[in-house]
This record gives C-alpha cells, structure tokens and sequence, in this order.
C-alpha cells in the first residue's frame, strides 16, 4: 500500500491522471475499472485534456465500470451509463462497444451480474482499477457488512449512501435504493488500484481504511491486503491519518 499525499484537489485529479496515462501509454489495450460519484470527475478532465494533447490514446482501451443504479435506463441523467458518457466518453476517441456497465435494467439481475463477471474474465481481469470511497468506507456500492468473496451482485444501498447520493437528485424519494455493483472479488483481482479522496469529509473513513481493522464495516479496509494499491489524498482527506 501507497500513500501520495497531495495539496488540493486538482493535485489528486492530476496525480491520477498521470497514472492512468502512463498505464495507457504502457499497454495500449489495457482494461481500465471506472469509478463515478463527484471525486473522479477532475481526473476525467485531465485525461481528457491528455487526449486533446495526443499525450494517450483510447482507440484500444476497455473500460469496466462498478456500479449502475437498479431501476435507472442508461437515458436516464441519474444513472452512470449517462454520467460516463457525458463526463469522460463522449469526449474521448474510445470504442463504445469497449465500455461496459452494469445494465440496471436487466430482467434477470442474477444473469446480468453473471454476464459482468465473465465478461472481466474474458479480459482476464482488471490492469488498473480507479476508486473512489464513500464516507461509510463504500468502494463500489459495496456498502458496510459487504461480504469479501462478492463477485457482481445486487445491493440494497445504506440510508447513509442513499442521503448522501441525494443532492444528484430532485427529490431523496427519488434515489434508487438498489444498484448493482461490481464485487469486492472483482476489485481484488485488478492488478493494480488507485483510490482517489479529497476533502475533509473523507478524513475519518481514510484514516479507518488505511489505519483500522480489516473488516467488512469498512469494505475499503480489505485494500489492504492488495499487494498494489496507491492511495490519492489531498491534505484535507489525509489530515486523520498518523503518517
Ligand atoms: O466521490 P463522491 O461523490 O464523494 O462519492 C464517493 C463514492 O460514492 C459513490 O458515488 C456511490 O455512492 C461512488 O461511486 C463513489 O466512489
């Protein structure tokens, strides 16, 4: 486990960046695991500018991402499907059939999570996994309680997630209260992971994942067992931490 400590957030967004460039520049077929929520988005605009530059190129690049909302069309402005397009692959020369999410939608929850799976085998896993965290340690929407051995699975959200996701939505009536999300099997099985955190309100979930007890109250915690992790932090989201 990496720690990077950086000053603000457009510090992590571009420490980010360069990892991910040089992962692309490195392999230029790799298999990239996206995250969602507000942290990323910075990141997503630096490698967009990368591209611009002609720094990387996404032409043969596979994306994964963790999570959909259950319940939500990819049409839908709430669900990540849209999110995706509109913060990072519309803006970049990738293959749509190269990107995949979870399809919230699907008939047979069971079958789609089955399909998911399978479909990051056939790639033969995850070469660098993005993370975001949420303030109850979430990764993923795996939420608290998560079961490590998880593939993608159905998941009711937490009250906490649910609160929180909120102000993306007119109404807290309207936040869906299931998604379905990558496990923390698949999580584990990427090669190398980046989790990304700024602000204060991170402080005291990094300082349990990076510091506390392995455990399934904190599903990010089991990033400590990952024998490639590196860590993001503006000063904000590492100011709990002892280092
Ligand atoms: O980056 P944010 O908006 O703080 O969200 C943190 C986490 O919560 C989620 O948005 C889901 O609630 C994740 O996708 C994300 O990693």
């Amino acid at each position: 486990m990496k720690i990077i400590k950086v000053r603000d957030y457009e510090a992590m967004s571009k420490k980010a960046a360069v990892i991910v460039s040089s992962q692309i520049n490195m392999k230029n077929d790799c298999v990239l695991g996206l995250a969602t929520g507000d942290t990323p988005l910075g990141m997503y605009k630096e490698l967009i500018k990368m591209y611009k530059e002609e720094i990387i190129d996404f032409k043969e690049v596979t994306t994964f991402n963790l999570d959909e909302y259950y319940g939500i069309s990819g049409e839908n402005e709430q669900s990540y499907k849209y999110y995706m397009d509109k913060n990072f692959f519309n803006h970049i020369n990738i293959k749509p059939e190269n990107t995949h999410i979870p399809n919230g939608m699907a008939e047979d929850i069971e079958e789609e999570a089955r399909r998911y799976d399978s479909l990051i085998q056939g790639m033969g896993d995850i070469d660098l996994q993005i993370l975001g965290i949420g303030r109850n340690g979430h990764i993923g929407f795996n939420e608290p309680d998560v079961k490590f051995e998880a593939c993608t699975h159905l998941v009711d959200l937490d009250d906490e997630t649910i609160e929180a996701n909120s102000r993306f939505f007119d109404d807290i009536e309207d936040v869906p209260k299931k998604a379905i999300s990558m496990g923390i099997k698949n999580i584990m099985h990427a090669d190398k992971i980046i989790l990304i955190a700024s602000g204060i309100e991170k402080a005291d979930v990094i300082k349990e994942t990076i510091e506390g007890s392995i455990s399934p109250n904190v599903p990010a915690s089991v990033l400590q067992l990952h024998p490639n992790t590196i860590f993001i932090l503006d000063e904000a989201a590492a100011s709990k931490l002892n280092i």
